[in-house]
């Protein structure tokens, strides 16, 4: 991982490819969730009718081949973790694998650093007056956050100093089995009793499901974060507990309750009073380590400035993230675990040598093939070479009720990039196999793969028209299985016999094609690199826009024979 030699002080000019020409359009789609896996009633994607995808899997092994998007070869601390957006367009994006937060947070927390660190240093001044509160993700899914973190932080900060502590809970569901919230609930009880018996006051003070409280994306809806905000800062909220396990356990009676949208609630004393409103003087983590779920809420907590909803009350609280999630805003100004330096990414390379590029997705998933793309940078690098457009998503619509999403204004306003002949790279993401997978929705999610494959198919014919070239992949595995199995490959039951819903992403491997008219005939997969991975993806987009990738990329993917 990581291991080439830095490339600091290098020149950002990019050689050119000797076998191939540069001006072709290249026309980049990744289909966001979108894995490879056997035939089965569960696979969505082998049930929907794809007849686009199907016809290019047929140029195997030349032009269509499988990559890893898992694991160590995204920079995940072990292969046993699955994929996931921000580490799958990272790689893709930086053409390199770097330690990503999970893993960093990790390497921080087992050296103790974390508590050495400027930000823990930072938000240990709050300990002696006030409380130190933990918000965040309550899963082990390893995406977001992970739960045996939380528990060494709790551990660590206590030791550290922390008197008073609460915990702010968001149920997962989404990225781990949907009702799992409970268990995560016990086990965190069960730890915060020892650290009371240790002295410690500690409690859960409040939570909601991530989906309707406090984790939004890309500003789809800020009244998500409001709901969050009005539960863990103000202590306000529809439902009131006297303690986390009662809350879950009890918003979970709603016949149609999901961990992913439970509403908020906050956690009371005998007297009806919330245990623990964030106030002047606290300290607070968002114990996130990934970025694009936290980074709404870190403005409301930060920024003195702020018009997004009325907070009501702005209590001056020492804030620092997991990590900082923003390289560009420097947002959070404090953090616990340095970010990884994503740096020299192929966006930058490109605009640098003149390529123009246009990128397009829906609002839930337009930071992924723009500020993930770019290494956690939002922005651009050249304006007048790039132009970013996003696409509203429904907003206060499941994504099974609407699963064609908006796929097909995405493929138009590609095909419009692509006709306009004013671009040398139209890039998107195609949201459904991942959005409406992770609904756990099967047949609304064979629905969505299905215009998933119509946009792709307008990209295509677009393409096809302006000689262009097209490179076709996905970030990580979702749609092609919907079953939780058991090592064998069994779908799992529960009690009543019915098979369990795998919400989640997989650690399934993920095409790649490339082709369109504008591809030299000689061009074709290598056959040498059986292992490579989303990382490698990059140098091959670099090769086909006419330019050698540079030597610290993973290798790319293609060679060019003579034909
Ligand atoms: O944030 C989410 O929606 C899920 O936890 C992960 O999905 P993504 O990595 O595809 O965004
Ligand atoms: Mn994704
Ligand atoms: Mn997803």
């Amino acid at each position: 991982m990581a291991t080439r030699p830095p490339a600091e002080g290098k020149p950002w000019e990019l050689a050119a490819h000797p076998r191939l020409a540069k001006g072709t359009l290249v026309g980049v789609v990744v289909l966001d969730g979108w894995g490879e896996a056997p035939p089965d009633p569960f696979n969505c994607i082998h049930a929907a009718d794809t007849p686009t995808l199907d016809a290019l899997k047929k140029a195997a092994p030349a032009r269509w081949r499988l990559i890893k998007a898992h694991g160590t070869a995204v920079g995940l601390p072990t292969d046993d973790d699955m994929g996931n957006s921000e580490v799958g367009h990272n790689a893709l994006g930086a053409g390199q694998i770097y330690a990503q937060g999970a893993k960093l947070v990790d390497l921080a927390l087992a050296s103790g650093k974390i508590y050495e660190g400027e930000g823990f240093k930072y938000i240990r001044q709050s300990f002696d007056d006030g409380t130190l509160h933990l918000i965040g993700l309550l899963s082990d899914g390893g995406v977001h956050s992970r739960f045996d973190q939380l528990q060494l932080l709790l551990k660590g900060a206590s030791e550290h100093g922390a008197k008073r502590i609460r915990v702010h809970v968001l149920t997962d569901g989404r990225d781990v089995l949907d009702g799992s919230s409970v268990r995560f609930v016990e086990m965190l009880e069960e730890d915060l009793a020892r650290l009371r018996e240790k002295g410690v006051d500690a409690r859960v003070a409040s939570g909601g499901g991530r989906m309707y409280v406090t984790m939004d994306r890309y500003e789809n809806d800020w009244q998500v974060v409001k709901r969050g905000w009005d539960a863990h800062v103000l202590g306000e909220a529809p439902h009131k507990f006297k303690n986390a396990l009662e809350a879950v356990k009890k918003l979970r009676e709603d016949p149609k309750a999901n961990d992913q949208y439970l509403p908020p609630f906050v956690i009371v004393d005998e007297s009806g009073k919330p245990v623990g409103p964030i106030q002047d003087g606290d300290a607070v983590v968002t114990f996130n380590f990934r970025a694009d779920r936290m980074v709404m809420l870190a403005k409301a907590l930060e920024y003195e400035n702020f018009d997004k909803f009325d907070r009501i009350r702005f209590p001056k609280i020492r804030y620092a993230g997991m990590l900082q999630y923003d390289g560009e805003l420097k947002l959070p100004s404090h953090y616990l675990v340095a970010p990884p330096e994503i740096e020299r990414t192929s966006g930058e390379y490109l605009a640098r040598n003149g390529v123009r590029t246009y990128a397009c997705s829906e609002t839930v998933k337009f930071g992924h093939v723009t500020f993930f793309w770019n290494g956690n940078r939002s922005g651009y690098f050249n304006p007048s070479l790039e132009k970013y457009e996003e696409i509203p998503s429904d907003i206060g619509i499941p994504f099974n009720v609407q699963p064609k999403m908006k796929a097909l204004e995405i493929a138009q306003k590609a095909r419009d990039a692509i006709l306009s002949r004013k671009f040398d790279q139209v890039r998107v993401n195609i949201a459904n196999g991942d959005m409406v997978g992770h609904t756990g929705d099967i047949e609304a999610t064979i629905v969505g793969c299905k215009a998933a494959d119509e946009a792709v198919k307008i990209i295509l014919d677009a393409i096809e028209q302006v000689g262009g070239i097209f490179v076709l992949t996905a970030d990580h595995g979702n749609a092609e299985d919907m079953a939780k199995r058991d090592k064998s490959g069994k779908p799992l039951r529960d009690k009543d016999g019915k098979v369990q819903t795998l919400t989640s992403h997989t650690l399934n491997p993920v095409p790649i094609a490339i082709g369109g008219p504008g591809l030299a005939p000689g061009v074709r997969f290598r056959t040498d690199l059986p292992n490579a991975g989303l990382a490698n993806v990059a140098a091959t987009v670099m090769n086909l826009h006419g330019f050698e990738a540079p030597e610290h990329y993973e290798p790319t993917l293609i060679e060019v024979v003579d034909k």
